[in-house]
């Protein structure tokens, strides 16, 4: 890609995807890396600006994370932020002191110099929001103030001449009302870009991209019928035609009619081969008799790779797996220092299992929104593009204990129930994610004058942008109401419903 790109180096703050996300939509191609990697690996990527995050260490503690001064002889622009802005000043040659009775948490009024290029078109007195104790004290040679608090004496600082800039506060929070007027400043004023990042052009690279790798060999792309593998195997397939295969595994444990419509969309959609392999009973002999929640995902996640291979083998040689990773899974697997938060078993095993040369994962920089656009962009339909999030294991952990024919039937129908009534009651695009659960409990009830002794179905529904944390969606009653009634009476061996009203922490979204 010979797009103009910014650098974000990572010192282990926690809104860095933050600022990746503003610089992008300022149609700025940029790129999070860890700040270990070498000077000739940060030159390799031969970029217009580099933005140091923020961090939890303080620069004084020889332990904390450094760069190599050479950097700043490069001739690029830098932004540092909070840590990144006191390592750029230390650096320098300045100074950094710690005062914790100065601490700044918060919302804080900065007064600002605005005959600054960084702070072109922001007011002289701008609310910022602060997260720190340490500060700069002393500045290194060549540098001015440009902002300052009562109690933050260097809260922007600036060497025009090199294009260093660096402030105290975070630009990339929302609680910074002006924080993207001056990240686009850096971008456009001070590093000179045009912003050039457009999808259709990234779309055109990847494709080119894929061409180059695959030459004439063959690929495979898991297609689950999910937004990521979806969008993953239509722009393959723009790349590559024949040459790639979708394997669609039918496990038995898709939502009601999900496997045969993702066969009716899929097969012969794309400019590709489509198999659907028709595993469900493999993997519901594989499931009698467990009823735990670890075993039973570990079993779905192998037999899973059973079948790949299986269907692999048929094709023949196959040198490329095309997998559907976006940027949220590789930095929640733990990219640079940010924290692991959960690595979900699902079909990521794949590769090391089945024979493949090389992966080709062309969403792996992008975020959920980002994958949803290229979606739109190759033509992909809206119901498939904005689709609420499906898990690899699928019904499997919505049936609570040992999984069997009848209660996966029994699910299908009550989660078909209110999966309609949501989207009639035009809530299905502000509820991310809504499904029900077979518990396994059964309770007594009446029903047309006799005695049931029958099964309890929760529902479930969430609000959240990145499922890493969960509020319960506020569903109206009589929506509620309305499934419930529903539920009861069309589906048998159902006497009664709950409603999940827990968030995440401390329940998790699904049950298991
Ligand atoms: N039933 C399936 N058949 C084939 N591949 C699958 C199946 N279920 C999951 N996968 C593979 O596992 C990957 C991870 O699943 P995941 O649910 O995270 O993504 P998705 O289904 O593509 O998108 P979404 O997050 O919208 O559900 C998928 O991209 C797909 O490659
Ligand atoms: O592809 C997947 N494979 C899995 O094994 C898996 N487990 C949970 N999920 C989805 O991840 C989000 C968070 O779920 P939890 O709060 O239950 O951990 C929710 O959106 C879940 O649906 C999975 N997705
Ligand atoms: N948010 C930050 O980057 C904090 C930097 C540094 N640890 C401080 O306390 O000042
Ligand atoms: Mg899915």
């Amino acid at each position: 890609m010979n797009q103009e790109m910014i650098l974000i180096l990572d010192f282990g703050g926690q809104y860095n995807q933050l600022i990746a996300r503003r610089v992008r939509e300022h149609h700025v191609y940029c790129e999070i890396m860890p700040w270990k990697k070498s000077l000739e690996e940060i030159k390799a990527k031969n970029p217009k600006g580099i933005i140091f995050t923020g961090g939890p260490n303080s620069v004084y503690d020889d332990a904390s994370p450094k760069v190599d001064s050479a950097l700043f002889a490069l001739g690029v622009p830098i932004l540092g932020i909070c840590y990144g802005c006191q390592l750029m000043a230390y650096t320098l040659g300045g100074k950094v002191g710690h005062a914790a009775e100065l601490s700044e948490y918060g919302k804080a009024e900065v007064a600002f110099d605005t005959t600054s290029k960084l702070l072109k078109g922001i007011g002289a007195n701008e609310i910022c929001w602060m997260s720190h104790t340490d500060y700069v004290t002393e500045l290194p040679e060549g540098f001015r103030i440009i902002g300052k608090t009562p109690t933050c004496p260097a809260a922007a600082i600036e060497c025009e001449a090199k294009g260093f800039y660096g402030v105290q506060f975070h630009p990339e929070v929302n609680h910074t009302p002006k924080g993207s007027a001056l990240i686009k400043n850096f971008l456009f004023e001070v590093c000179g870009c045009k912003g050039d990042w457009t999808m259709t052009n990234y779309i055109e690279d990847q494709i080119k991209k894929i061409r180059e790798q695959v030459g004439d060999g063959k690929a495979l792309c898991a297609l689950s019928g999910g937004v990521d593998s979806s969008v993953v195997a239509a722009l393959v397939s723009k790349a590559i035609g024949k040459q790639l295969t979708c394997v669609f595994v039918d496990h038995g444990l898709m939502r009601k009619n999900e496997g045969d419509e993702v066969e009716q969309i899929f097969d012969g959609y794309f400019d590709s081969h489509f198999v659907r392999a028709n595993a469900q009973e493999r993997f519901l002999s594989k499931l009698k008799g467990v009823t735990d929640p670890e075993q039973k995902r570990k079993i779905i996640g192998a037999e899973f790779i059973r079948v790949f291979e299986d269907e692999a083998r048929k094709i023949g040689k196959v040198d490329y797996l095309v997998q559907g990773t976006i940027y949220p899974d590789i930095i929640e697997s733990g990219l640079g220092d940010s924290a692991v938060i959960k690595s979900h078993h699902n079909v990521g095993g794949l590769p090391s299992v089945v024979d493949f040369e090389e992966l080709i994962e062309p969403l792996r920089l992008l975020f959920k929104d980002e994958v949803r656009q290229m979606g739109l962009e190759l033509g992909l339909p809206e119901y498939l593009v904005y689709r609420q999030p499906f898990p690899g294991p699928g019904l499997g952990v919505r049936v609570i204990g040992e999984v069997t024919e009848d209660k996966v039937a029994i699910l299908q129908d009550a989660d078909a129930i209110f999966r309609e009534e949501i989207a009639k009651a035009g809530l299905d695009r502000d509820i991310n994610q809504y499904f029900a659960v077979i518990t396994d409990v059964r309770s007594v009830g009446v029903m047309g004058d006799f005695r049931t002794y029958d099964y309890t179905i929760a529902l479930r529904g969430v609000t959240t942008t990145d499922f890493m944390t969960a509020d319960w969606a506020r569903i109206p009653y009589e929506v509620l109401d309305k499934v419930s009634t529903r539920i009861v009476n069309e589906v048998k061996h159902v006497n009664r419903i709950v409603y999940d009203i827990t968030s995440k922490p401390p329940a998790t979204i699904e049950f298991e």
